[in-house]
Formats: structure tokens, C-alpha cells, sequence
């Protein structure tokens, strides 16, 4: 549990101040919100106002040319994504990335770091009882993240044969599998029918890990989120509950131009 100077709950993740620039154009200016623990945080905007350019700095993938990022309270600016992979951060893409020859059981199994259990080479080939202990503990959160994510019946399907609907559940129960501490979803609903994104969005509140969302269907996103931060030409426009944002008239503006 994060805790602030008071011992509340504290932000998991914290965006402070953050801007970016390609050339002439500021894709993100002086950028800053923050997400407390549990909750889930979508980021919307008209084409081109920063969603991306934010993800990306969130992840990692883009150092910003000025401002923080801090997850858990620790300051993650220029940690690369790797590391913060590391650190808990896991990021799903708007093109699913499955192998699509793995079984979902073995994607999901795929996706967890294997930390070991000492003993090296010798070991794997006797399967000291210390190994044979974390592959139990393995397999056994790989059937809970499937269960999880509503595909336990589809463990043996290959990847490949499944519709982008189930392969997108896929994809998350990928990020899900070390128990991430902030999840990153980019443009999750991309691709599926209104029931598969209504059985996503109930997935995604079912987890209670906080996470961030960029998404263009306003209608998952104000179900799904807890706050919302509006982006406009790569500002803060307004940052709310769903309920505020869609009375917002600096929002409607910039949708309806
Ligand atoms: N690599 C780049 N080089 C130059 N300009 C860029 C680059 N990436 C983004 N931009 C510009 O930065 C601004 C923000 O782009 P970004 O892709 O972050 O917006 P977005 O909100 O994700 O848009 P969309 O909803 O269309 O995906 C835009 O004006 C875009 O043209």
C-alpha cells in the first residue's frame, strides 16, 4: 500500500509537470495529475492532443524533456521501461502482442519472470524440491489469472485461433500474470464488439490494480474509469469523475471543436 506523509493512501502513480516537444510541435505541456492506488485513471482527447506522447512517457519509451513521473512515490523519470517493467509496470498495446503458437496457459506463463531458485543447470535437471515448489506456484497463478480473465475454459486453445476479443483478454492476463502494481492499457477495447467490451470492462474492474487507460470509446470509459484526464493540443483541460467530465464545458468545447 502506498501512503502519503499522513499514512493515507498516496498516489501509485504521479505525473508531474511534464513536457514534451517534437520539433515546433509541444505534444505535452506541463502535464500533471496523479492516480491513487486501486483506481482506475482513463486519458482522453481529440486526435493528436498527446494520449500516446503521455503513454509512452508513463512507460518509459519517451524521457520528457521536462517533469517527473513517479510510481509507488519513487521517482521513475529516467528509469527505462525495462526497469520499470521490473518495478511492476506492465503495458498492453493497442495491436495485441500474443504467441499466437502458445497455448493461452502458456502465453500467460511466457509472460512471468522466472526469478530462479538457485541451484542453476544441476538443479533443473534433478528438479530439487525448492524448484519443483516455484513451478507449483507458477502454474497455480497462471489458473488464477485465467480464471481471472474469464479464460480458464480456453487454457489449451492456441492463441492464433482465437477472435481479437479473447486474444485482447489474452494480452491482459499477460500483463496480469506478476501481479503488476500499475497497469498501462493502450486503447483496449480496439477491435472488439460491444460485448466483449462490455466483458473487458468488467474484467478490468474486477482486478483492483490501478491503471492507466487511453481509450476513444467514451462510453467503456465512462464506465470503466474511476477519474478521467482530459488532453487537448497536449494541456490538461480537466481532470475529474466521469460524471464531472461530461458536464465540463471546456471538454465539450474541445470535442465539438
Ligand atoms: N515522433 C513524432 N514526431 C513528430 N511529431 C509527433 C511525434 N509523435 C507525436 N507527434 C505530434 O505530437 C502531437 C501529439 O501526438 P500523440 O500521438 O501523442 O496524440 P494522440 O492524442 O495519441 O493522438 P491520436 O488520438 O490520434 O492517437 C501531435 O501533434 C503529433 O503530430
Amino acid at each position: 500500500m502506498v501512503t502519503d506523509a499522513n499514512g493515507e493512501p498516496g498516489a501509485a502513480l504521479a505525473v508531474e509537470a511534464v513536457s514534451v516537444s517534437f520539433g515546433g510541435v509541444r505534444a505535452l505541456s506541463d502535464v500533471s495529475f496523479e492516480v491513487p492506488e486501486g483506481q482506475i485513471c482513463g486519458v482522453i482527447g481529440p486526435n493528436g492532443a498527446g494520449k500516446t506522447t503521455l503513454f509512452d512517457v508513463v512507460s518509459g519509451l519517451r524521457r520528457p524533456d521536462s517533469g517527473s513521473v513517479s510510481v509507488a512515490g519513487r521517482d521513475v523519470t529516467a528509469v527505462p521501461a525495462l526497469r520499470r517493467a521490473r518495478a511492476g509496470l506492465r503495458r498492453t498495446f493497442q495491436r495485441t502482442q500474443v504467441f499466437g503458437r502458445l497455448t493461452v496457459a502458456d502465453n500467460v506463463l511466457a509472460a512471468m519472470e522466472w526469478r530462479g531458485g538457485g541451484g542453476g543447470l544441476l538443479a533443473d535437471l534433478v528438479g530439487w524440491p525448492a524448484r519443483r515448489g516455484l513451478e507449483r506456484e507458477r502454474r497455480r497463478r497462471v489458473e488464477e489469472v485465467l480464471a481471472l480473465c474469464g479464460l480458464a475454459e480456453l487454457r489449451d486453445a492456441y492463441a492464433a485461433s482465437l477472435p481479437v476479443g479473447r486474444r485482447r483478454l489474452v494480452e491482459l492476463a499477460r500483463a496480469l500474470a506478476d501481479g503488476p502494481s500499475l497497469l498501462l492499457l493502450d486503447e483496449p477495447t480496439s477491435g472488439l464488439d460491444a460485448d466483449q467490451t462490455v466483458r473487458l470492462g468488467e474484467v478490468v474492474r474486477s482486478l483492483h490494480t490501478t491503471t492507466l487507460l487511453v481509450e476513444h470509446d467514451m462510453g467503456f470509459v465512462m464506465d470503466v474509469c474511476d477519474r478521467l484526464v482530459v488532453l487537448d493540443l497536449g494541456k490538461v483541460i480537466a481532470v475529474g469523475t466521469p460524471a464531472e467530465i461530461r458536464d465540463d464545458p471546456a471538454v465539450r468545447a474541445a470535442y465539438l471543436g
